[in-house]
């Protein structure tokens, strides 16, 4: 079973503002109130994938029965924990370039915290767990470190979505996946990367680093799978960029989804890219047909 883990979900309220007034009377075009957090979009691509799996994390308050309800209606199966505090709301502001305010995330009190651990206690070799967005801070900046220590003594897989230290931290535990943008892969190492080449080169360092899959993405600029022999640049479909929040989370969706079928690495990656650019060109997540569509568009060419 896959499992994904959102320490703090969100419920992502979408305001599109065209000719926004800062300072001023704005009026909204439309908005959207989706459930969000990053583990929480990949839990909803992998079922429109056809992947099976359990969305794990903290909710309360009337944010948090909205997105379990939400999640209900398409028929995702949930086990979070029920919390005092209340789920925040990003903010997802579309006035012609796209501005996110995140909030910072309700408290989690001790005993919440160790009831998302016990629900990890029944964990499987066979299972694998996603590990991805914020740490709201009142559970400290070493709870992935716990998790990640309850996944290995479980002897279950484990990938994770997160920058900077937590991540290099991980990666001593051998994760299956980790999907750096190419910004984040560039501050994690402290270095510029300007040439693809070297996307390459510092891509590669997180597998002898550890990690048993990489994944670089550079947006429309397309993304890189890298081995440790050699390494496929996909580009991206073309098209108009409707929507980024998500992108990164279908792609790590589209990646795993395929793997757990058992598809091949390459056949993993494609549907990986096509998810992320179905959903970057869509208002919300895509759709399993929207993606579809695209994968004939994406090619992959070896990198050596
Ligand atoms: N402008 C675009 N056109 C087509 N596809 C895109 C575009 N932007 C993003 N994507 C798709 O989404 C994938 C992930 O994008 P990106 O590199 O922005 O990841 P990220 O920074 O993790 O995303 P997120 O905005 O979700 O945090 C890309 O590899 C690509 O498939
Ligand atoms: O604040 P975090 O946890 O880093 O990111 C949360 C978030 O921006 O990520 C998702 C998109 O990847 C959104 O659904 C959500 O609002």
């Amino acid at each position: 079973m896959i499992y994904t883990i959102t320490l703090n979900p969100s419920i992502d309220y979408i305001v599109e503002v065209p000719g926004l007034q800062w300072g001023g009377l704005n009026r909204m075009n439309r908005d959207l109130k989706l459930p969000g957090g990053k583990g929480i979009n990949v839990s909803r691509m992998l079922i429109r994938l056809g992947t099976d799996n359990t969305a794990l994390g903290f909710v309360g308050g009337f944010t948090g029965r909205h997105i379990e309800e939400f999640l209900r209606a398409e028929s995702l199966k949930t086990d979070f924990v029920h919390i005092a505090g209340e789920t925040r709301i990003n903010i997802k502001l579309k006035h012609g370039e796209e501005t996110e305010i995140n909030g910072q995330g309700p408290n989690i009190t001790p005993a919440e915290r160790e009831n998302l651990l016990h629900k990890l206690s029944g964990l499987q070799k066979e299972d694998i767990v996603v590990l991805s967005g914020s740490v709201p801070p009142s559970l400290g900046g070493d709870f992935y470190d716990r998790i990640i220590k309850v996944c290995r003594e479980a002897g279950a897989e484990f990938v994770i979505d997160t920058t900077g230290e937590p991540l290099m931290r991980a990666l001593a535990h051998q994760p299956l996946l980790v999907k750096p943008n190419h910004h984040e892969l560039s501050e994690l190492f402290g270095v510029s990367l300007e040439s693809r080449d070297r996307i390459v080169t510092y891509g590669r360092k997180l597998l002898e680093l550890g990690a048993k899959h990489v994944l670089v993405s550079m947006a429309g600029d397309g993304a890189f799978l890298i081995t440790p022999d050699t390494a496929f640049y996909a580009n991206v479909p073309p098209g108009i960029l409707r929507n980024s929040v998500g992108a990164g989370d279908s792609m790590i969706a589209g990646f795993l989804g395929r793997l757990a079928l058992g598809g091949d690495l390459l056949e993993s990656f494609r549907t990986g890219v096509a998810s992320g650019s179905a959903t970057a060109l869509s208002d919300d997540l895509a759709g399993e047909e929207q993606i579809r569509e695209l994968l004939p568009q994406v090619n992959l060419v070896p990198w050596l």
